[in-house]
């Protein structure tokens, strides 16, 4: 079994049991008294590389990476830092996060938010609307076809932006074939956990330039994003980086700083 496949058997088995506590329909109420999401593909469509910063503590290829007691106070870093969209990982057994860390940063911020999980229902699609989301994470290795458009579509419809995510020729083929505008390519294998950063160069050629490229994993910093956007990235998605540093807020505006060079501007 992979890694994607063990996650995936825990994201379920933790999902049945929040689906037994809060019925659809309390969500859907709640989620009818909540304002419009914010439009993300506007904010990743601003000139330059764009920051997605997130908020992680742990990873199944690290472990522990930072304790992260106040998650409202780290995303207030990466917003005053001038981040674009901050990523919250959602998922519990081995990203150690919550919806509850969801919805303390949607409390702190104004920047659009990403919840950053293992989405294989729509029922996590209204959750991510409840606690604060403006957009999902749909991750292509881990869907059937026919799951991944109707979630992209589902998505849509509840006004989340989704983020399609890939690894592999095949997989770009299917977020396009979903209709995703939002693409992301992870240079981390989610199966067997290895980062490659030439993942990226290799696939966004396949990616039409009417849609927003995203390159995910392994930003150390600046020359990593002026890399990724050499090869045309409209935006990175850092995570351990900046969670591992000592200063959340000057790193993501140093990013900011190398993805605003004019060279970089209008790249739509
Ligand atoms: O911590 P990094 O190497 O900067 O990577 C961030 C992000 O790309 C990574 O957390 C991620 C990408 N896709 C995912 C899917 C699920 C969980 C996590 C991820």
């Amino acid at each position: 079994m992979s890694v994607l496949d063990e996650i995936l058997d825990g994201v379920r088995a933790d999902l049945a049991d929040r689906q037994a506590a809060t019925p659809l329909d309390q969500l859907k109420e709640r989620a009818a008294t909540l304002p419009w999401p914010k439009d993300v593909v506007a904010a990743l469509r601003s000139p330059g590389v764009q920051v997605i910063a997130e908020v992680k503590r742990s990873s199944p290829s690290k472990g522990a990476l930072a304790a992260i007691a106040d998650p409202a106070a780290l995303a207030r870093d990466y917003a005053d830092g001038g981040a674009c969209l901050i990523s919250v990982l959602t998922e519990r057994r081995r990203f150690g996060g919550s919806l509850d860390d969801l919805a303390a940063v949607r409390a702190a911020v104004e920047t659009p938010l990403l919840r950053k999980d293992f989405v294989v229902s729509s029922y996590q699609l209204w959750e991510a609307r409840v606690h604060g989301a403006d957009a999902v994470l749909l991750i292509v290795a881990a869907l059937e076809q026919a799951a991944l458009v109707s979630l992209v579509e589902r998505a849509e419809s509840l006004g989340l932006t989704p983020l399609v995510e890939t690894h592999t020729a095949e997989e770009v083929e299917r977020a396009l074939d979903a209709g995703a505008t939002v693409i992301g390519v992870n240079a981390r294998d989610l199966k067997t956990l290895k980062v490659d950063r030439d993942t990226f160069a290799r696939l966004a050629p396949l990616i039409p330039d009417d849609r927003i490229r995203v390159a995910e994993s392994g930003v150390r910093g600046p020359h990593d994003l002026l890399a990724y956007a050499s090869s045309g990235a409209d935006a990175v998605l850092v995570g351990e980086s900046l969670v591992m540093g000592r200063d959340p807020r000057g790193a993501v505006a140093d990013l900011v700083t190398a993805g605003a060079h004019p060279a970089l501007r209008d790249r739509h």
